[in-house]
Protein backbone atom coordinates (compact mmCIF):
# COMPACT_ATOMS: atom_id res chain seq x y z
CA UNK A 1 0.00 0.00 0.00
CA UNK A 2 1.45 3.49 -0.64
CA UNK A 3 0.64 6.72 0.77
CA UNK A 4 -0.30 9.78 -1.70
CA UNK A 5 -0.46 12.68 -0.76
CA UNK A 6 -2.85 15.44 -2.43
CA UNK A 7 -2.32 19.00 -1.11
CA UNK A 8 -5.12 21.11 -3.28
CA UNK A 9 -4.85 24.60 -4.49
CA UNK A 10 -8.74 25.87 -5.84
CA UNK A 11 -11.86 24.74 -4.10
CA UNK A 12 -14.39 26.50 -6.24
CA UNK A 13 -16.10 24.68 -9.33
CA UNK A 14 -13.55 22.22 -10.45
CA UNK A 15 -11.98 21.63 -6.66
CA UNK A 16 -14.68 20.67 -4.75
CA UNK A 17 -15.72 18.22 -7.24
CA UNK A 18 -12.23 16.70 -7.25
CA UNK A 19 -12.28 16.21 -3.66
CA UNK A 20 -16.19 15.06 -4.08
CA UNK A 21 -15.22 12.50 -6.75
CA UNK A 22 -12.01 11.08 -4.69
CA UNK A 23 -13.90 10.77 -1.25
CA UNK A 24 -16.14 8.67 -3.20
CA UNK A 25 -13.57 6.60 -5.11
CA UNK A 26 -11.13 6.31 -2.01
CA UNK A 27 -12.25 2.68 -0.84
CA UNK A 28 -12.41 1.43 -3.87
CA UNK A 29 -8.81 2.90 -5.35
CA UNK A 30 -7.25 1.28 -1.84
CA UNK A 31 -9.01 -1.98 -2.44
CA UNK A 32 -8.31 -2.44 -6.36
CA UNK A 33 -5.37 -0.26 -6.74
CA UNK A 34 -3.39 -0.30 -3.71
CA UNK A 35 -3.22 3.23 -2.79
CA UNK A 36 -4.19 5.20 0.46
CA UNK A 37 -5.15 8.94 -1.18
CA UNK A 38 -5.39 11.21 1.34
CA UNK A 39 -5.93 15.27 1.54
CA UNK A 40 -3.83 16.73 4.19
CA UNK A 41 -4.26 20.27 2.69
CA UNK A 42 -6.86 22.33 1.04
CA UNK A 43 -6.73 25.84 0.10
CA UNK A 44 -8.53 28.65 -1.71
CA UNK A 45 -6.36 32.26 -2.65
CA UNK A 46 -6.78 33.55 1.44
CA UNK A 47 -6.99 30.46 3.49
CA UNK A 48 -5.30 27.34 3.96
CA UNK A 49 -7.29 23.71 5.89
CA UNK A 50 -5.08 21.42 7.34
CA UNK A 51 -6.84 17.87 7.56
CA UNK A 52 -5.62 14.47 9.34
CA UNK A 53 -8.63 12.98 7.41
CA UNK A 54 -10.93 14.61 5.39
CA UNK A 55 -14.50 13.85 5.00
CA UNK A 56 -17.91 15.03 2.85
CA UNK A 57 -18.49 17.76 5.65
CA UNK A 58 -14.97 19.06 4.23
CA UNK A 59 -16.67 22.54 3.45
CA UNK A 60 -18.13 23.44 6.56
CA UNK A 61 -14.75 22.17 8.53
CA UNK A 62 -13.38 24.73 5.64
CA UNK A 63 -15.37 27.24 7.35
CA UNK A 64 -14.42 26.93 10.28
CA UNK A 65 -11.48 25.74 10.55
CA UNK A 66 -9.10 27.30 8.02
CA UNK A 67 -6.64 29.92 8.65
CA UNK A 68 -5.05 32.54 6.26
CA UNK A 69 -1.78 31.80 5.11
CA UNK A 70 1.53 32.86 3.30
CA UNK A 71 2.87 30.21 0.49
CA UNK A 72 6.12 29.75 3.23
CA UNK A 73 3.10 28.17 5.40
CA UNK A 74 2.94 25.03 2.90
CA UNK A 75 6.27 24.82 2.21
CA UNK A 76 6.90 24.92 6.33
CA UNK A 77 4.38 22.18 6.40
CA UNK A 78 5.40 20.26 3.59
CA UNK A 79 8.80 19.90 5.06
CA UNK A 80 8.07 19.06 8.86
CA UNK A 81 5.80 16.00 7.29
CA UNK A 82 8.40 14.55 4.84
CA UNK A 83 5.58 12.72 3.10
CA UNK A 84 6.79 10.67 0.64
CA UNK A 85 4.66 10.82 -2.40
CA UNK A 86 2.67 14.23 -2.55
CA UNK A 87 0.83 15.73 -5.64
CA UNK A 88 -0.24 19.58 -5.49
CA UNK A 89 -3.16 20.11 -7.39
CA UNK A 90 -3.60 23.65 -9.45
CA UNK A 91 -7.52 24.08 -9.39
CA UNK A 92 -7.33 27.70 -9.78
CA UNK A 93 -6.98 30.23 -12.49
CA UNK A 94 -3.76 32.20 -10.66
CA UNK A 95 -1.07 33.87 -12.34
CA UNK A 96 0.29 34.40 -9.31
CA UNK A 97 0.17 30.84 -7.90
CA UNK A 98 1.97 29.14 -11.03
CA UNK A 99 5.13 30.95 -9.59
CA UNK A 100 5.34 28.83 -6.75
CA UNK A 101 5.84 25.84 -8.45
CA UNK A 102 9.14 25.87 -8.59
CA UNK A 103 8.97 26.13 -4.79
CA UNK A 104 6.38 23.17 -4.34
CA UNK A 105 8.75 21.30 -7.33
CA UNK A 106 11.61 21.74 -4.81
CA UNK A 107 9.71 20.64 -2.01
CA UNK A 108 9.47 17.15 -3.53
CA UNK A 109 6.06 17.78 -5.28
CA UNK A 110 4.33 16.34 -8.31
CA UNK A 111 2.40 18.68 -10.51
CA UNK A 112 -1.30 18.06 -11.58
CA UNK A 113 -2.50 21.14 -13.14
CA UNK A 114 -6.53 22.38 -14.96
CA UNK A 115 -4.80 25.74 -14.64
CA UNK A 116 -3.53 26.60 -18.31
CA UNK A 117 -1.18 29.76 -17.27
CA UNK A 118 1.91 28.01 -16.36
CA UNK A 119 2.07 26.55 -20.09
CA UNK A 120 0.66 29.90 -21.72
CA UNK A 121 3.26 32.25 -19.75
CA UNK A 122 6.47 33.26 -22.06
CA UNK A 123 8.29 30.30 -23.77
CA UNK A 124 11.12 31.01 -20.90
CA UNK A 125 9.37 30.19 -17.97
CA UNK A 126 7.49 27.11 -19.54
CA UNK A 127 11.62 25.93 -20.65
CA UNK A 128 12.73 26.58 -16.92
CA UNK A 129 9.61 25.09 -15.59
CA UNK A 130 10.33 21.31 -17.33
CA UNK A 131 14.52 21.95 -16.41
CA UNK A 132 13.10 22.08 -12.62
CA UNK A 133 10.63 18.74 -13.21
CA UNK A 134 13.94 17.12 -14.63
CA UNK A 135 16.36 18.28 -11.86
CA UNK A 136 14.01 16.54 -9.26
CA UNK A 137 13.14 13.96 -11.24
CA UNK A 138 8.88 14.98 -10.66
CA UNK A 139 6.12 14.92 -13.02
CA UNK A 140 3.70 17.36 -14.49
CA UNK A 141 0.39 16.71 -16.18
CA UNK A 142 -2.46 18.64 -17.57
CA UNK A 143 -4.47 16.97 -19.39
CA UNK A 144 -7.43 19.16 -18.48
CA UNK A 145 -5.60 22.40 -20.03
CA UNK A 146 -7.12 21.03 -23.23
CA UNK A 147 -10.65 19.53 -23.95
CA UNK A 148 -11.41 19.19 -19.68
CA UNK A 149 -11.53 15.36 -19.64
CA UNK A 150 -10.85 14.46 -23.13
CA UNK A 151 -7.39 13.16 -23.64
CA UNK A 152 -6.22 15.66 -26.36
CA UNK A 153 -3.05 16.24 -25.01
CA UNK A 154 -2.09 12.74 -24.62
CA UNK A 155 -3.09 11.65 -28.14
CA UNK A 156 -0.86 14.53 -29.61
CA UNK A 157 1.60 13.84 -27.36
CA UNK A 158 1.89 10.07 -28.49
CA UNK A 159 1.67 10.82 -31.94
CA UNK A 160 4.41 13.36 -31.69
CA UNK A 161 6.22 10.96 -29.56
CA UNK A 162 6.16 8.52 -32.01
CA UNK A 163 7.26 10.61 -35.03
CA UNK A 164 3.50 11.01 -36.68
CA UNK A 165 3.77 14.24 -38.34
CA UNK A 166 0.78 16.57 -37.40
CA UNK A 167 0.14 18.75 -39.84
CA UNK A 168 -3.19 20.52 -38.48
CA UNK A 169 -5.37 20.79 -35.52
CA UNK A 170 -9.02 22.43 -35.98
CA UNK A 171 -12.11 22.58 -34.04
CA UNK A 172 -14.20 24.70 -31.53
CA UNK A 173 -11.73 24.20 -28.58
CA UNK A 174 -13.86 26.24 -25.67
CA UNK A 175 -16.74 24.49 -23.86
CA UNK A 176 -18.61 27.28 -22.77
CA UNK A 177 -18.27 29.39 -25.70
CA UNK A 178 -20.03 25.93 -27.69
CA UNK A 179 -22.54 26.16 -25.31
CA UNK A 180 -23.27 29.30 -25.45
CA UNK A 181 -23.42 29.63 -29.37
CA UNK A 182 -25.54 26.59 -29.70
CA UNK A 183 -27.80 27.98 -27.33
CA UNK A 184 -27.70 31.58 -28.60
CA UNK A 185 -28.32 30.12 -32.44
CA UNK A 186 -31.64 27.98 -31.39
CA UNK A 187 -32.94 30.52 -28.96
CA UNK A 188 -34.60 34.24 -29.25
CA UNK A 189 -32.63 34.86 -25.91
CA UNK A 190 -30.32 37.59 -25.50
CA UNK A 191 -26.55 36.87 -25.87
CA UNK A 192 -26.13 38.33 -22.11
CA UNK A 193 -28.70 35.79 -20.31
CA UNK A 194 -26.96 32.93 -22.19
CA UNK A 195 -23.71 34.12 -21.49
CA UNK A 196 -24.42 34.11 -17.68
CA UNK A 197 -26.08 30.58 -18.22
CA UNK A 198 -22.89 29.19 -19.36
CA UNK A 199 -21.34 30.99 -15.94
CA UNK A 200 -23.65 29.55 -13.68
CA UNK A 201 -22.73 26.01 -15.19
CA UNK A 202 -19.56 26.55 -14.42
CA UNK A 203 -18.48 26.54 -17.68
CA UNK A 204 -16.65 29.65 -18.38
CA UNK A 205 -13.53 30.65 -16.54
CA UNK A 206 -13.81 33.06 -13.68
CA UNK A 207 -13.74 35.89 -15.56
CA UNK A 208 -15.74 35.12 -18.57
CA UNK A 209 -14.29 37.55 -20.65
CA UNK A 210 -10.99 35.29 -20.57
CA UNK A 211 -13.28 32.86 -22.93
CA UNK A 212 -15.22 35.49 -25.17
CA UNK A 213 -11.95 37.48 -25.74
CA UNK A 214 -10.71 34.20 -27.17
CA UNK A 215 -7.49 33.90 -24.55
CA UNK A 216 -8.39 31.21 -23.33
CA UNK A 217 -8.69 29.42 -26.51
CA UNK A 218 -5.61 30.68 -28.03
CA UNK A 219 -4.14 29.35 -24.51
CA UNK A 220 -5.08 25.73 -25.65
CA UNK A 221 -3.58 26.47 -29.48
CA UNK A 222 -0.56 27.43 -27.97
CA UNK A 223 -0.28 24.59 -25.01
CA UNK A 224 -0.57 21.90 -28.47
CA UNK A 225 1.50 23.65 -30.43
CA UNK A 226 4.23 23.83 -27.66
CA UNK A 227 3.78 19.97 -27.31
CA UNK A 228 4.82 19.60 -31.40
CA UNK A 229 7.50 21.29 -30.49
CA UNK A 230 7.29 24.94 -31.54
CA UNK A 231 8.52 27.59 -29.33
CA UNK A 232 5.67 30.64 -29.68
CA UNK A 233 4.10 32.52 -27.08
CA UNK A 234 0.52 33.72 -26.89
CA UNK A 235 1.49 36.86 -28.65
CA UNK A 236 1.96 34.82 -31.93
CA UNK A 237 -2.10 33.46 -32.00
CA UNK A 238 -4.01 35.38 -34.05
CA UNK A 239 -7.60 36.10 -32.54
CA UNK A 240 -10.80 37.34 -33.13
CA UNK A 241 -12.23 38.84 -29.46
CA UNK A 242 -15.63 38.84 -28.88
CA UNK A 243 -15.41 41.53 -26.51
CA UNK A 244 -15.69 45.06 -27.60
CA UNK A 245 -12.13 47.52 -26.38
CA UNK A 246 -14.62 49.55 -24.38
CA UNK A 247 -15.68 46.55 -22.27
CA UNK A 248 -12.14 44.99 -22.20
CA UNK A 249 -8.33 46.62 -20.96
CA UNK A 250 -9.46 48.80 -17.75
CA UNK A 251 -12.75 47.66 -17.36
CA UNK A 252 -13.34 45.78 -13.80
CA UNK A 253 -15.09 42.47 -13.71
CA UNK A 254 -18.16 43.70 -12.01
CA UNK A 255 -18.04 47.12 -14.58
CA UNK A 256 -18.07 43.99 -17.28
CA UNK A 257 -20.88 41.84 -15.83
CA UNK A 258 -22.76 45.52 -14.88
CA UNK A 259 -22.40 45.99 -19.15
CA UNK A 260 -22.70 43.02 -20.88
CA UNK A 261 -25.95 43.68 -22.12
CA UNK A 262 -24.27 45.76 -24.15
CA UNK A 263 -23.36 42.79 -26.47
CA UNK A 264 -26.71 41.77 -26.80
CA UNK A 265 -27.62 44.12 -30.45
CA UNK A 266 -24.09 43.40 -31.94
CA UNK A 267 -24.82 39.44 -31.44
CA UNK A 268 -28.15 39.66 -32.66
CA UNK A 269 -27.09 41.50 -36.22
CA UNK A 270 -24.57 38.80 -36.30
CA UNK A 271 -27.07 36.19 -36.19
CA UNK A 272 -29.49 37.68 -38.66
CA UNK A 273 -26.75 38.48 -41.19
CA UNK A 274 -25.12 34.80 -41.08
CA UNK A 275 -24.70 33.28 -44.33
CA UNK A 276 -25.02 29.66 -42.97
CA UNK A 277 -26.92 28.23 -40.23
CA UNK A 278 -24.76 28.01 -36.77
CA UNK A 279 -21.81 30.45 -35.52
CA UNK A 280 -18.53 28.33 -33.79
CA UNK A 281 -15.91 29.70 -32.16
CA UNK A 282 -12.91 27.99 -34.42
CA UNK A 283 -9.09 27.27 -33.32
CA UNK A 284 -6.82 26.33 -35.80
CA UNK A 285 -3.26 25.95 -35.95
CA UNK A 286 -1.12 24.78 -38.57
CA UNK A 287 2.11 23.48 -37.62
CA UNK A 288 4.24 23.90 -41.20
CA UNK A 289 3.06 27.83 -41.29
CA UNK A 290 2.95 28.06 -37.49
CA UNK A 291 0.51 29.95 -37.40
CA UNK A 292 -2.64 29.73 -34.52
CA UNK A 293 -5.53 31.42 -35.15
CA UNK A 294 -8.99 31.82 -33.39
CA UNK A 295 -12.09 32.89 -35.23
CA UNK A 296 -15.85 33.49 -35.18
CA UNK A 297 -17.41 31.43 -38.34
CA UNK A 298 -20.71 30.89 -39.30
CA UNK A 299 -21.21 27.47 -40.86
CA UNK A 300 -23.96 24.65 -41.95
CA UNK A 301 -25.30 23.00 -39.01
CA UNK A 302 -25.09 20.04 -40.99
CA UNK A 303 -21.12 20.13 -40.60
CA UNK A 304 -19.18 17.60 -37.75
CA UNK A 305 -18.61 21.31 -36.36
CA UNK A 306 -22.64 22.37 -37.00
CA UNK A 307 -23.44 19.08 -35.02
CA UNK A 308 -21.85 19.87 -31.76
CA UNK A 309 -24.32 20.19 -28.66
CA UNK A 310 -24.33 21.57 -25.57
CA UNK A 311 -20.64 22.34 -24.36
CA UNK A 312 -18.80 19.83 -26.57
CA UNK A 313 -15.47 20.42 -27.69
CA UNK A 314 -14.31 19.11 -31.34
CA UNK A 315 -11.39 18.23 -32.34
CA UNK A 316 -9.57 17.07 -35.79
CA UNK A 317 -6.13 16.63 -36.30
CA UNK A 318 -4.35 16.42 -39.48
CA UNK A 319 -1.16 14.19 -40.25
CA UNK A 320 1.02 12.15 -42.67
CA UNK A 321 -1.32 8.98 -41.23
CA UNK A 322 -5.02 11.15 -40.76
CA UNK A 323 -4.69 13.01 -44.22
CA UNK A 324 -7.84 13.58 -45.85
CA UNK A 325 -10.07 12.39 -42.57
CA UNK A 326 -8.69 13.63 -40.12
CA UNK A 327 -8.54 11.72 -36.39
CA UNK A 328 -11.38 13.20 -34.25
CA UNK A 329 -12.02 13.65 -30.88
CA UNK A 330 -15.89 14.63 -29.58
CA UNK A 331 -17.26 15.21 -26.20
CA UNK A 332 -18.04 17.90 -23.18
CA UNK A 333 -15.30 20.39 -23.33
CA UNK A 334 -16.23 22.51 -19.65
CA UNK A 335 -17.62 21.47 -16.87
CA UNK A 336 -16.82 20.67 -13.15
CA UNK A 337 -17.58 16.76 -13.34
CA UNK A 338 -15.53 16.52 -16.40
CA UNK A 339 -13.03 18.20 -15.50
CA UNK A 340 -12.60 16.93 -11.84
CA UNK A 341 -12.36 13.49 -13.70
CA UNK A 342 -9.54 14.40 -15.76
CA UNK A 343 -7.69 15.66 -12.76
CA UNK A 344 -8.64 12.84 -11.09
CA UNK A 345 -6.74 10.62 -13.68
CA UNK A 346 -3.98 12.42 -14.30
CA UNK A 347 -3.54 12.45 -10.26
CA UNK A 348 -4.02 8.38 -10.92
CA UNK A 349 -1.45 8.31 -13.72
CA UNK A 350 1.08 10.10 -11.78
CA UNK A 351 0.52 7.66 -8.52
CA UNK A 352 0.85 4.59 -10.19
CA UNK A 353 4.13 5.55 -11.96
CA UNK A 354 5.66 6.66 -8.73
CA UNK A 355 3.74 3.55 -6.66
CA UNK A 356 5.52 1.31 -9.08
CA UNK A 357 9.12 3.11 -9.09
N1 LIG B 1 -14.68 24.88 -15.38
C1 LIG B 1 -14.28 24.11 -16.37
O1 LIG B 1 -15.07 23.54 -17.11
C2 LIG B 1 -12.82 23.93 -16.60
C3 LIG B 1 -11.90 24.61 -15.86
N2 LIG B 1 -10.57 24.45 -16.08
C4 LIG B 1 -9.65 25.22 -15.28
O2 LIG B 1 -9.82 24.88 -13.90
C5 LIG B 1 -9.41 25.98 -13.11
C6 LIG B 1 -10.45 26.24 -12.04
O3 LIG B 1 -11.69 26.57 -12.63
P1 LIG B 1 -13.00 26.75 -11.72
O4 LIG B 1 -13.02 25.73 -10.65
O5 LIG B 1 -14.13 26.82 -12.66
O6 LIG B 1 -12.72 28.18 -11.06
P2 LIG B 1 -13.38 28.79 -9.73
O7 LIG B 1 -13.33 30.26 -9.88
O8 LIG B 1 -14.69 28.13 -9.43
O9 LIG B 1 -12.36 28.36 -8.56
C7 LIG B 1 -11.06 28.89 -8.48
C8 LIG B 1 -10.51 28.60 -7.08
O10 LIG B 1 -9.13 28.98 -7.08
C9 LIG B 1 -8.87 29.69 -5.86
N3 LIG B 1 -7.67 30.50 -6.03
C10 LIG B 1 -7.49 31.62 -6.79
N4 LIG B 1 -6.23 32.07 -6.66
C11 LIG B 1 -5.60 31.22 -5.82
C12 LIG B 1 -4.29 31.15 -5.28
N5 LIG B 1 -3.35 32.04 -5.60
N6 LIG B 1 -3.99 30.14 -4.43
C13 LIG B 1 -4.90 29.21 -4.07
N7 LIG B 1 -6.17 29.22 -4.54
C14 LIG B 1 -6.51 30.22 -5.41
C15 LIG B 1 -10.15 30.46 -5.61
O11 LIG B 1 -10.20 30.93 -4.28
C16 LIG B 1 -11.18 29.38 -5.95
O12 LIG B 1 -11.32 28.51 -4.82
C17 LIG B 1 -9.20 27.16 -14.08
O13 LIG B 1 -7.82 27.31 -14.33
C18 LIG B 1 -9.91 26.70 -15.36
O14 LIG B 1 -9.33 27.21 -16.52
C19 LIG B 1 -10.08 23.60 -17.03
C20 LIG B 1 -10.92 22.86 -17.80
C21 LIG B 1 -12.38 23.01 -17.68
N1 LIG C 1 -13.59 28.12 -19.81
C1 LIG C 1 -13.10 26.94 -20.46
C2 LIG C 1 -13.16 25.79 -19.49
C3 LIG C 1 -12.22 24.75 -19.89
O1 LIG C 1 -11.05 24.93 -20.14
C4 LIG C 1 -13.97 26.63 -21.68
O2 LIG C 1 -14.99 27.27 -21.83
O3 LIG C 1 -13.61 25.75 -22.47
Amino acid sequence: MKQINLIIFGIGNVGSTLIKQILEQKDNITDLQKLDIRIPLIANSTHVFFSDALTGSWSLDFEKFSEPYKFQDIIDFLQSNDFQHTIAIDATASTNFVKHYAQLIEAGCHIVSANKVANTLDIEFYKKLRKKLKEHNRLFLYETNVGAGLPIVETVQNLHRSGEKIKKIRGVFSGSLSYIFNKFSESEAPFSDIVGQATEKGYTEPDARDDLSGKDVARKLLILARELGLTLNLQDVDVESLVPSNLNGKTTLNEFKARISELDEPFKQKKQSQTNDVLRYVGELDVKTKQLKVELVSTSKASPLGQLQGADNIFEVYSETYTERPLILQGAGAGKETTARGLFTDILKISKQIAHA
